[in-house]
C-alpha cells in the first residue's frame, strides 16, 4: 500500500540482497521509520517488540529471520537454534510456527551451502503469497460490504467497526480485516471505518487510524468501550476483524477485546466477520478457550502510554498509581458461535468444522 505516493510493503530484501527491511511499528503514526535486519537476533526481537506485529507479518518474519540465520550458520543444529529462538517470540499467533515450519521443510533435506538462499527464496514466497492472499480476502469481504450498502439509501456510508490493527501493517501487503475495506474503498462504495482504540497498545488508535488517513478512508477513532453503544444506537452495520489463530472448529483468537465486540455485535443482531489467510488456522486444535496460548505480556503496556507532546516529543507516562498489580493478557477467544462467517481467500464459510472443509477440502484428506 502506499505511504505519501510511495508503494510499500511492510518486509522486502534489502538492495544489499540479504538484509531485510522492515517499518518499524513502534514509531507509528508519528514516525514513519524503516529499519535493517541483519541477524537472527534482531529479527527475533522485532518480532518480540513488535518492531512488526499482526501474524501475517510475524509469519513472513521469522521466514526471514531463519534466512538470516542460516546465512550465519547453515548447519542443522544452527537450524534447529534459530527456529527455537523464534518459535518462543511470541506465542498465540500460529502463523510463527506456520512461517518457520515451511522454511524448515524447504532448507532441511538441503546440502547446508544450499539452505541459506532456499530460505530467503521461500520466504520471499511467503510474502508475495500473503500479499495475494490478503487481497483475495479484500476482494470477497468488498462483496460483503457492498451487499450491506445495497441495504443502505443511496449514498449513505456503511459504517464497519474494526478492532486493533488487521491491516496492511498487520500482514506485508493489503490487510486482512481492512483489506475488504480499502478494495471497497478503491470500488466507489461508500464507508465509515469506527476504529477501536485498541488499549493497551493502541493499535487502533495508531497503526489503523494511520492507515485510514493515509489512504483517504472516512474513519472515526473511538473508545474500546464506545462500540456496544454504537451497536444499540443502529450506528455499526458490520463488524470486520483479524485472527492470530482460528481453531479447525472456528473459534478465532484475536487482540484482547475481541471477545467483547462479538458479544455486544450478536445481542444487537450486527453481522461479525473475521478475515484470516489460511496459515492462520491451526487445525490441529478445535476449542480455542482451553487449546490456544495467550500471550501475557509486560504490564507496562498498561500502566503506561506512550504519545507525541504538544512541542513534538515522544513520551512515555504512567496513568495508575504507584504499587497498583497490572496484569495484561494480549489476546482473547471468540467463540464461533459469535461469528456470523469467516472471510479467507478461498470466499466466505461459516465458523464451523463444515464451513471450512467446504473451502479446504484437501484438509479433510489429512484428518484435519
Ligand atoms: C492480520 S490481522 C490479525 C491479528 O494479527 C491482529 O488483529 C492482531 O490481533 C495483532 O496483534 P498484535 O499483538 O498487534 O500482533
Amino acid at each position: 500500500m502506499k505511504v505519501d505516493g510511495i508503494a510499500y510493503r511492510t518486509i522486502w530484501l534489502d538492495e544489499d540482497g540479504w538484509s531485510v527491511r522492515i517499518i518499524d511499528q513502534t514509531k507509528l503514526p508519528h514516525r514513519f521509520v524503516v529499519t535493517r535486519l541483519t541477524s537472527l537476533a534482531e529479527a527475533a526481537h522485532a518480532i518480540r517488540a513488535m518492531l512488526v506485529r499482526g501474524a501475517p507479518l510475524i509469519g513472513a518474519t521469522a521466514a526471514y529471520g531463519l534466512a538470516l540465520a542460516l546465512r550465519a550458520d547453515p548447519s542443522d543444529a544452527g537450524l534447529e537454534t534459530a527456529a527455537a529462538t523464534l518459535m518462543a517470540t511470541r506465542p498465540t499467533a500460529v502463523n510463527l510456527r506456520w512461517g518457520i515450519e515451511r522454511v524448515r521443510a524447504r532448507v532441511q533435506p538441503l546440502a547446508p551451502a544450499e539452505r541459506a538462499a532456499a530460505a530467503y527464496d521461500e520466504a520471499a514466497v511467503i510474502a508475495d503469497e500473503d500479499a495475494a492472499i490478503c487481497r483475495s480476502i479484500g476482494e470477497h469481504g468488498a462483496a460483503l460490504i457492498r451487499a450491506a450498502a445495497e441495504r443502505k439509501g443511496p449514498g449513505e456510508p456503511v459504517n464497519i467497526l474494526t478492532h486493533c490493527n488487521a491491516g496492511w501493517l498487520a500482514t506485508v501487503d493489503w490487510g486482512t480485516a481492512l483489506a475488504p475495506v480499502f478494495v471497497a474503498f478503491e470500488q466507489g462504495i461508500p464507508l465509515h471505518v469506527w476504529v477501536d482504540e485498541t488499549r493497551p497498545r493502541n493499535q487502533g488508535a495508531s497503526l489503523t487510524a494511520w492507515e485510514l488517513v493515509k489512504h483517504g478512508v472516512p474513519h472515526t477513532v473511538i473508545a474500546d468501550n464506545a462500540g456496544g453503544h454504537l451497536m444499540q444506537h443502529g450506528r455499526v452495520d458490520l463488524c470486520i476483524v483479524g485472527t492470530d489463530r482460528t481453531t479447525a472448529d472456528g473459534d478465532v483468537c484475536n487482540k484482547i477485546g475481541t471477545y467483547l465486540k462479538a458479544l455486544a455485535a450478536h445481542d444487537n443482531g450486527v453481522p461479525f466477520y473475521v478475515a484470516l489467510p489460511s496459515p492462520t488456522i491451526d487445525w490441529r486444535i478445535h476449542d480455542g478457550v482451553r487449546e490456544i496460548p495467550i500471550e501475557e505480556r509486560d504490564g507496562r503496556e498498561v500502566s503506561e502510554l506512550t504519545g507525541l507532546t504538544g512541542d513534538g516529543r515522544i513520551e512515555t507516562i504512567r496513568v495508575t498509581p504507584d504499587g497498583s498489580p497490572v496484569a495484561n493478557p494480549a489476546f482473547d477467544v471468540t467463540p464461533a458461535r459469535y461469528v456470523t462467517a469467516l472471510i479467507t481467500e478461498r470466499g466466505v464459510c461459516a465458523a464451523s468444522p463444515g464451513g471450512l472443509l467446504a473451502l479446504f477440502p484437501e484438509r479433510a484428506a489429512v484428518g484435519v
